[in-house]
């Protein structure tokens, strides 16, 4: 029997939850505000299908509380939010149709007044949020020709690509990914862009997708191509999760051969006590949302705190590399997984924001 959404271990200690049928499509969009205590809610929109609205709504609320811990881990100066239309099963989503959703979705977030920013996430880019922001200005992650950041792979690229080399700085000694053997599980848009820069600066790739269409460029950069379960278990000094979560179980830890793990997926460990499983091993785990916290820093810092791209560039590797090391070193000295290190450093945030001064 499917659970029950009360069954579920969701978070709902929300400041707003929402579920309205939008008006121009009837679809229901659903807005959650986890925190605003760091300041307005980020969080992307999913429109995508699901099985049943209850795991539309378990995707609303835990992604926004993700998001309220990732924001707060980067001193980011927001806080978390998500919204998903769910799409029933076949749904034929046209042009048109995804146009009217996006202008829902729009009148939505306009009515909460700024509390919560809708930024790019699954099924969205760059240009539906221009199409958002034609009814209201609380939406970032906008096109570079609307005088926006692009998206947010640009940033969650270089930010990866920060924690990758802060990891092997401290883990393997050395500044050059040059020799070292990096398998990546998932070649899209952030696997793809770790892949070339690595292979080009001499590192050993193991490479893999569920699209085997990616095999032609895994040839064009000299990588390896195995199967995405050979991917993840391949021996090497990094292993980089960049398709889905939940990928890193009880059961495969065994089974690992990185030094390293550190990836753009979200959500990479089935359950936080994987951490401590990963660690009796030796083996050192990135938290995912440090690692992939650099598309929320660079896009927010050019829309948001108006830096300038090659300014919020600086900023971003810095914030990332300066979080890998508190909770790498810090993991060093303590018998707590690097996962509990990096959700205390953000509740310490949180925690702080939240005394009166
Ligand atoms: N792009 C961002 O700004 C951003 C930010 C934070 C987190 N993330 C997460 O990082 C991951 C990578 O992001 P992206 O923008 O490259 O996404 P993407 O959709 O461009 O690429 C994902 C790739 O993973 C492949 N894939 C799917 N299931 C797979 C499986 N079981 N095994 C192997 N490959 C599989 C897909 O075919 C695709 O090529 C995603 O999980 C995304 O949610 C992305």
């Amino acid at each position: 029997m499917e659970p029950e959404v009360s069954d579920l271990a969701i978070p709902t200690d929300h400041e707003v939850f929402q579920i309205k049928p939008g008006k121009r499509t009837g679809l229901p969009v659903m807005i959650g505000v986890h925190s605003t205590a760091l300041g307005p809610a980020i969080g992307g929109l999913r429109i995508k299908t699901y099985d049943d609205s209850a795991a539309g709504i378990a995707d609303v609320l835990r992604l926004s509380q993700a998001m309220t811990l990732k924001a707060a881990a980067i001193d980011n100066g927001s806080g978390g939010g998500k919204t998903v239309v769910p799409l029933p099963k076949d749904f034929m989503l046209t042009p048109q149709i995804k146009e009217a959703i996006l202008l829902d979705v729009a009148d939505h977030v306009h009515e909460l007044g700024g509390i919560y920013h809708v930024a790019p996430d699954v099924g969205t880019g760059p240009l539906d949020i221009d199409v958002i922001r034609r009814r209201t200005p609380f939406a970032g992650g906008y096109s570079k020709e609307a005088g926006g950041a692009g998206g947010t792979t640009y940033g969650t690229y270089i930010g990866l690509d920060t924690a990758i080399r802060a990891a092997v700085r401290r883990v393997l000694n050395t500044t050059s990914m040059k020799g070292a053997r990096v398998s990546i599980v998932g070649l899209g848009g952030i696997g793809t862009l770790i892949a070339r820069d690595y292979a080009a600066e001499g590192a050993v790739l193991t490479v893999s997708d569920i699209d085997l269409s990616r095999r032609d460029f895994a040839e064009e950069i000299g990588a390896k191509w195995v199967t995405p379960e050979d991917a993840l278990l391949a021996d090497c000094d990094v292993l980089a999760p960049c398709a889905l979560g939940g990928l890193l179980t009880h059961c495969k830890v065994p089974t690992l051969s990185a030094k390293i793990i550190c990836g753009a997926a979200n959500n990479q460990l089935a359950t936080d006590d994987v951490a401590d499983a990963l660690k009796a091993r030796g083996i050192v785990y990135v938290p995912d949302f440090i690692a992939n916290a650099g598309g929320l820093m660079y896009a927010s810092g050019i829309e948001f705190h108006h830096r300038s791209e090659a300014g919020s560039e600086t900023h971003t590797r810095e914030g990332i590399a300066r979080n890998v090391d508190i909770v790498l070193s810090e993991a060093e000295r303590s018998v707590l997984s690097t996962h509990s290190i990096a959700i205390d450093l953000a509740l310490a945030r949180l925690d702080a924001a939240s005394k009166p001064v």
